[in-house]
């Protein structure tokens, strides 16, 4: 038996894939799931419920405490709350993604989220893949596996407005696509409080050539490596 449960950190801009990569390894390997952006998506969408300003810094931090968000770690039926209400359909409007960079760089949101974090790693009994932007770098520097994945923006402009077209009725073209998610990702690379970085330690996959299931089998020889290299108890 393992030493301690493990725990992966699957860091990477937008489109990479980290999201249907997690969510799938957790679930082979019998592990929690946890979707950091979900998180932050979900406080954002409670400071636009609350008509906060949200490109107003000391307004957000002033309430950050405020909201109680709650995310189920089942891989299979991954759940996010925010004060007893289910959010996994509202964070996922055109209106909460274009504000979330902005409520996520304040820092006082930050140390709650990354509390709220670090208390669901720790009390993870199987071990849990955690996805995000920093958790390498600052949530989990201790993490047994460190993935950081890449992907050309045409590529992933391509994955998102396909699975956009699927989902939403007059969702933006391509270039549009492409144009707001490298938006997204300059704000989240420079700003100044745990910007989206690789932790020196992470390993890099470029997935732009790579199919979903090439990603997922590659993650899971490094884990199921990480696994074995744990000292025995
Ligand atoms: N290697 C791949 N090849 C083709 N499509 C992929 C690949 N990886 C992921 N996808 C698809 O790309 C889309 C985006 O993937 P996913 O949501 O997992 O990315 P993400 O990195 O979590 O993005 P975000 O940070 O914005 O949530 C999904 O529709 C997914 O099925
Ligand atoms: N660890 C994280 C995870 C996410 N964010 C912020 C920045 C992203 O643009 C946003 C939404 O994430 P997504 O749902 O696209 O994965 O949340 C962050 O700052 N740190």
């Amino acid at each position: 038996m393992s030493a301690h449960p493990v725990i992966v950190a699957i860091d990477g801009p937008s489109g990479t894939g980290k999201s249907s990569t997690s969510k799938a390894v957790a679930a082979r390997l019998g592990m929690g799931y946890l979707d950091t952006g979900a998180q932050y998506r979900a406080i954002t969408w409670w400071m636009l419920s609350n008509g906060v300003d949200v490109n107003d810094p000391a307004a957000v931090a002033a309430v950050a405490g405020k909201p109680e968000i709650v995310s189920g770690t089942d891989p299979l039926a991954p759940t996010i709350t925010v004060d007893g209400t289910d959010v996994a359909g509202p964070i996922r409007t055109a209106e909460v993604t274009g504000a979330v960079s902005a409520v996520s760089a304040v820092p006082a949101v930050r140390t709650r989220i990354t509390e709220l974090q670090r208390g669901i790693a720790a009390g993870a009994p199987a071990g849990i893949v955690v996805e995000g932007r920093d958790i390498g770098t600052t949530v989990l520097p201790g993490a047994d596996v460190k993935i950081f994945l890449t992907a050309d923006p045409e590529a992933r402009a391509a994955r998102r407005s396909g699975e956009l077209r699927g989902t939403a009725p007059g969702a933006p073209d391509l270039a549009a696509t492409r144009e707001a998610l490298i938006k997204r990702d300059a704000a989240d690379s420079g700003r100044t409080t745990s910007p989206l970085a690789k932790a020196d330690d992470a390993t890099e996959l470029d997935t732009t050539e790579l199919t979903l299931e090439q990603v997922i089998s590659w993650v899971i020889g490094v884990v199921e490596d990480a696994g074995r290299k744990q000292p025995r108890s």
